[in-house]
């Protein structure tokens, strides 16, 4: 199985400048790349169209100088896009974009597809606030369609696309690009097996490069690799086409008969039997950094006028030693790096992953029933830490998210815990199964939502802000948010404890702040749940309840508000959902309760706080701040959170108005006061 990134294939001269040595230093500057002269003529497609092959070939070089170049500085996904520059020159030679549609699954590999549709300028800001989105997007471009970054929908895109395409009879192509590790999700399946069935012209791209982040695993992945290492099927027939031509007489029909057994030939030379008996044509495999082998075989899928796989043959980083050395993945997402080395800039640290991994590696020393399973991210998650120490007790899915969580459901079955490390935002994907699978069940899993809340640079698609909602409404789901390091560990080890039902835990993207004692808990039963009071005041004017990594913007507001003579009880839940009862009993010492969350408001841990003072009777004025509903843009996640209004600055001038609105309690000397109306929204 093909282990790394730098397979032994023939590299192009024209690219061999960044394969020169290690530290080949032949990559031009942004300022030099700029004032290359073939990539800044390519405004649009057609322009590709009127270059000679020598060009291209150069053109091709100065993409992966650019992509460097420019993603050097912005962080970004330059493996995966390294791997598509010849793959993306031929589609947008062979297809007539925007007339024709072309789909990518994922869409982190459609920088070159961005560079060739008119956005090479934006790259300076990729990924940044007002820059470009590092995926496709419509208000960039009518180039673009797919705009939601979870893999494995592209297929399913194109099959609706399609369909209405031949029923509007227009003669429009449909071309997906899916990489190897999106075939391993489930709606690729589902989506093969209705495209088989309605046989519209429709041009499949399996970008293959054998990698998700790490090597794509399965039986798919396997199958893939036969066809990967076998003569094209076509390059056989060719040839046997060829020799017989020139064979008189007996050659051509000898050839016809050849041809009648293909499907021989074709189980004998290049085993594609899945997608054909699936009825869909095959196409390849065919060298992806062969430009024009892949016009070739995109013209022959072009003309075919049904459903046809492309199986293209790509190395993820290619043209960049740097990449092509990286075992882990290939530099498939990094944050700014050194050219010469590839390495990254950003100085080490602690980060809310890494805090995870060694505890889940310290737990599993003690149980051997705790196991762990990654949808294809073990790195990314802290799971490959697991891997490494207990490979036989760590299990990459693929990326196939609902799988993993019935999986799950099954290894709990079996007796064990399964702790299942997803980012939030993919676990969207699979409530279903946690709801019925899991927690209908009654099992045991316990789930590590990572990139919890707002992420930043990755955009819409990938905010893991509707966790503590989607999930707070499942029976028996317990629901943690850990504020530090400290409680990270605290909070795993409690939910591996809990055997009666499942268990998530979430925290955020990037480093993890210093711990934040608590000043003393309420509640809590053996050595579960309990509030954590982290600051409070001789005044009781306002509880601020802080939800998971706010705890110290609580802090700092209590501080403020201290100033102006204001008293802040601030706790932590640290099981959110649902709302401990101590919260309410704590609600009823203050005028106003205010709560905070990295998470969308509706449905949120602040709804549901107000709904348990409501069931208790409790009727003091309760205000959330949260993330409101809506498609929030691409920045950097402090940005964002200051869009939202979630900075220290912001919060306290908000509850400072609440708070002053809110009538003194005069002291009993008659009836007591009417309820408390809650301010109005
Ligand atoms: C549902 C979902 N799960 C996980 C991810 C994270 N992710 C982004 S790219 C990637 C690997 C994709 O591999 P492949 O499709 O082969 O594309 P390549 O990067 O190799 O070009 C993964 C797992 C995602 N985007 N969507
Ligand atoms: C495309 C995709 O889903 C991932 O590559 C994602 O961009 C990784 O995000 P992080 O950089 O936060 O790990
Ligand atoms: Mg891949």
């Amino acid at each position: 199985m093909w282990q790394g990134c730098a397979e032994p294939v023939k590299i192009p001269p024209a690219q061999v400048r960044h394969c020169a040595t290690p530290l080949d230093s032949a990559v031009m500057s942004a300022e030099e790349n700029e004032a290359a002269s073939l990539l800044s003529t390519v405004q649009a497609p057609g322009d590709l169209r009127r270059l000679t092959a020598e060009q291209l070939d150069v053109l091709a070089a100065e993409i992966r100088d650019f992509l460097i170049a420019k993603v050097s500085r912005t962080g970004g996904h330059l493996g995966p896009n390294l791997g598509v520059v010849e793959l993306t020159l031929a589609l947008h030679r062979v297809f007539d974009s925007p007339k024709d549609r072309i789909l990518f699954d994922t869409g982190h590999q459609a920088y070159v597809h961005k560079i060739v549709t008119g956005r090479q300028d934006g790259f300076d800001l990729l990924r940044r606030r007002g820059g470009l989105t590092g995926y496709p997007s419509q208000a960039e471009s009518d180039h673009d369609i797919i705009e939601n970054s979870h893999a494995s929908t592209a297929l399913s895109y194109a099959d609706g696309l399609s369909k209405a395409f031949a029923l509007r009879g227009e003669p429009r192509h449909v071309v997906a690009v899916v990489g190897d590790g999106a075939l391993t999700g489930g709606m690729c399946w589902e989506a093969l097996n209705n495209i088989a069935a309605a046989k519209n012209p429709l041009v499949i791209v399996v970008n293959d490069n054998g990698r998700s982040y790490s090597p794509t695993i399965g039986g798919l992945a396997d199958h893939l690799s036969k066809l990967r290492l076998n003569p094209g099927y076509e390059k056989v027939l060719d040839l046997v086409k060829d020799s017989l031509g020139r064979t008189p007489l007996v050659g051509p029909p000898l050839y016809e008969v050849l041809h009648a057994v293909k499907k021989g030939i074709k189980d004998a030379v290049a085993p594609q039997a899945m997608f054909e008996d699936l009825g869909i044509k095959y196409v390849g495999p065919v060298d992806g950094h062969d430009r024009e082998a892949v016009e070739s075989a995109l013209r022959k899928a072009k003309g075919f006028g049904g459903p046809v796989i492309v199986h293209a043959v790509t190395r993820k980083g290619f043209g960049y030693r740097p990449a092509m050395e990286d075992e882990a993945d290939c530099l498939h997402g990094p944050g700014a790096f050194d050219i010469e080395t590839g390495r990254l800039l950003a100085p080490a640290s602690v980060k809310w992953t890494g805090v995870f991994a060694d505890e889940l590696v310290a737990i599993a020393d003690e149980r051997a029933d705790v196991v762990g399973i990654t949808a294809a991210m073990a790195e990314p998650t802290g799971i490959a830490k697991l891997m490494h120490k207990y490979p036989e007790r760590a299990y990459d899915v693929g990326i196939a998210e609902q799988h993993a969580v019935t999986s799950a459901a099954g290894l709990a079955i079996g007796g064990l815990h399964p702790v299942v490390a997803v980012y939030a935002t993919f676990l969207n994907r699979a409530f279903d199964q946690v709801l019925l699978d899991v927690a209908m069940h009654k099992l045991p899993v316990t789930f590590v939502l990572d990139r919890a809340g707002i992420t930043g640079p990755d955009g819409p698609s990938h905010y893991g802000i509707w966790d503590m909602s989607v999930f707070g409404v499942v029976p028996g789901l317990r629901l943690a948010a850990p504020r530090d390091a400290q409680t990270v560990r605290e909070e795993l080890r409690e939910a591996v404890g809990i055997e009666d039902g499942p268990t998530i835990l979430r925290f955020p993207t990037g480093s993890v702040p210093a711990d934040l004692p608590a000043l003393r808990r309420v509640g809590g039963v053996d050595g579960f749940g309990g509030v954590d009071v982290l600051a409070e005041h001789e005044r009781k004017d306002v509880l601020l309840v802080s939800v998971g990594a706010f705890a110290h913007m609580a802090v700092e507001v209590a501080g403020r508000l201290a100033e102006q003579g204001f008293g802040v009880t601030v706790v932590d839940p640290r099981w959110v959902r649902p709302v401990p009862v101590e919260i309410v009993a704590l609600a009823r010492e203050h005028r106003l309760v205010v709560t905070l969350e990295d998470g969308v408001r509706t449905g949120g841990v602040g709804d549901a706080v107000a709904k348990s003072l409501r069931d208790a009777d409790v009727w003091v004025p309760l205000r959330d701040l949260g993330v409101a509903q809506g498609w929030h843009p691409h920045g950097s996640r402090n940005e964002i959170l200051a869009d939202l209004g979630l900075t220290a600055q912001d919060v306290a001038r908000q509850v400072t108005e609440w708070v002053s609105r809110i009538e003194e309690p005069t002291p009993l000397t008659s009836a007591p006061p009417a309820r408390a109306r809650a301010p109005r929204r």
